[in-house]
């Protein structure tokens, strides 16, 4: 049987970015496989650290999705999905599951060869390496938070246990709170617009592209 590959990768696609202070922004999106946070399984949900995941990061079989032995093999697979030749700066956004748990100095390296400005989705739960162009953070309630600097914080509200005051002090440029989708989507957005209007540090993230229907 043939050994695991290096990278594992759920999915990537090309599509805008829908959330945070990039909302709007052309971005080719690599979906790591697997998150430390949750296994994946809806039976393993309610005793979960992270229970409102509203993504599924489990195995290789989604659009583009696959392993890859190599950090050059990946990258260029990524590069593949970026169908603009002559304009503007290559993006992409590495998120999961927890792509921390894969993203390393030999991929970041591999990625800015190729011309991309890296992006990573991350619960903050591992160091980054250094390199990564824009590092958004997204504290969960019961998990320790290592990687306490970035370029945003954007925080699903609300999370009892998570509540902005415990992040105003951190060294973030950007300050969001993201209402959290399921059931109570509408009640958390009306929320999460009374928190901001009461606290001008923090701005509204709304999750666009569910609302506009992409990926
Ligand atoms: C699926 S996560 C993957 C990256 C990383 N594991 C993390 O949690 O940041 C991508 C983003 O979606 C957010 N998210 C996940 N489930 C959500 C939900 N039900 N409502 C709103 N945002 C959610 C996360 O907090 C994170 O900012
Ligand atoms: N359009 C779009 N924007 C996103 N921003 C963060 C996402 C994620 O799942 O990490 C995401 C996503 O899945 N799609
Ligand atoms: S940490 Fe991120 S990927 Fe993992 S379960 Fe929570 S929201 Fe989903
Ligand atoms: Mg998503």
């Amino acid at each position: 049987m043939a050994g695991k590959k290096r990278y594992q990768i759920k999915e990537a696609f090309y599509t805008l970015q829908g959330e945070g202070a990039h909302s709007g922004r052309p971005a080719v999106f690599c979906r790591f496989t697997g998150c430390n946070l949750w296994s994946g399984k809806e039976k393993h949900r309610a005793t979960a650290v992270c229970q409102f995941c509203d993504t599924d990061f489990i195995g290789t079989d989604g659009q583009n999705g696959g392993q890859f032995d190599s950090a050059d093999a990946l990258a260029r697979h990524i590069h593949g999905l970026w169908p603009i030749t002559t304009e503007g700066q290559k993006y992409v956004v590495c998120t999961g599951g927890e792509p921390l748990l894969q993203l390393d100095p030999e991929l970041i390296e591999a990625f800015h060869q190729l011309g991309f400005e890296i992006a990573i989705e991350s619960n903050g739960t591992l160091a980054a390496p250094a390199g990564i162009d824009w590092i958004c953070i997204s504290p969960k309630a019961d998990a320790e938070l290592q990687q306490q600097t970035g370029h945003e914080l954007k925080l699903v509200y609300p999370q009892l246990l998570a509540m902005p005051e415990r992040f105003t002090h951190l060294d973030f440029q950007h300050f969001y709170l993201q209402p959290m989708d399921g059931p109570d989507r509408e009640a958390n957005t009306r929320a999460a617009i009374a928190y901001c209007l009461a606290h001008p540090q923090w701005r509204l993230s709304l999750q666009t592209h569910k609302y506009l229907g992409i990926d």
